[in-house]
């Protein structure tokens, strides 16, 4: 795939969950190309669709209608287990509650998707990568072991191992403190500016938000606004406006 090529496009999504019997409508038509090499946030209210949309994105969920294709490939009318094939082929996650196996150590978890796509992972490049995220001394560990912060980071050495077409990342700074929140939004960019990855990112911190090279914003299920390399302060301002804050001074 050229480096102009979208990697993510998602054409009039819409998707209605079941609560008991009565619709509720969690995108509304929703449409999106993301490029190799950028750094997308979304953000939007509470209820707003950002979970739902990555999980539709990532082809971890089906929309009820539209359309959403992984580097160039249509996920909604794929099989599940061609989905799952893809999923681990092509897509990078950074969620808290799915990144890593309990019983794998942590070079084994980095490696695991290169594994899954039939490569015996180099060891020295997966100390080279732990050792760059900062957890190089914790190759033998197993993940109970860490914090989770360095839980995250081990999710990134997979993204930069492992180079999959677009990595997706669930609020990855929110049970960070400043400092490792910090860190892991700095190798997230690098691994975009420097390593040509595609980072989708759900945050509700506007100072995560601003490390990305877009700010999308979710309401209702909609796309209503945009920013481009915006400052925490402004994205700040917008997530105010959006929920209707009285904002003094303004
Ligand atoms: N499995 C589900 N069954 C029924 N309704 C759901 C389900 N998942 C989400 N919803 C509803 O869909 C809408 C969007 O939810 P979603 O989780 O995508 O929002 P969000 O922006 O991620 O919210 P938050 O910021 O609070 O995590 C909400 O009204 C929610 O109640």
């Amino acid at each position: 795939m050229g480096h102009d090529a979208a990697v993510l496009t998602l054409h009039d999504v819409h998707k209605s969950y079941d609560a008991g019997g009565r619709p509720v409508r969690a995108l509304a038509g929703v449409s999106l190309t993301r490029r190799s090499g950028t750094f997308t946030a979304v953000m939007g209210p509470s209820g707003s669709g950002k979970s739902t949309l990555l999980q539709c994105a990532a082809g971890l969920d089906l929309p009820t209608s539209g359309s959403v294709l992984i580097d160039g490939v249509e996920v909604t009318t794929m099989s599940e287990t061609a989905r799952t094939k893809l999923r681990r082929r092509r897509v990078g996650f950074i969620f808290q509650e799915l990144n890593l196996l309990p019983t794998l150590s942590v070079a084994e978890n980095a490696g695991l998707p290169l594994r899954f796509a039939g490569h015996a992972p180099d060891q020295e490049k997966v100390r080279a990568i732990l050792t760059r995220v900062g957890i190089g001394g914790r190759m033998h560990d197993r993940p109970a072991e860490l914090s989770g912060g360095q839980q995250q980071r081990v999710a990134i050495a997979r993204t930069l191992l492992a180079e999959p077409a677009v990595t997706f990342a669930d609020e990855p700074t929110g049970a960070l403190d400043t400092a490792s929140a910090r860190d892991v939004l700095d190798l997230l960019s690098e691994s975009v500016r420097v390593h040509g990855r595609t980072v989708v990112m759900v945050t509700h911190d506007p100072v995560a938000a601003s490390y990305a090279d877009e700010v999308l914003f979710l309401a209702d299920g909609r796309f209503v606004d945009a920013l481009a390399s915006p400052s925490a302060a402004e994205v700040a301002a917008r997530m105010a406006d959006l929920r209707g804050d009285v904002v003094e001074g303004r």
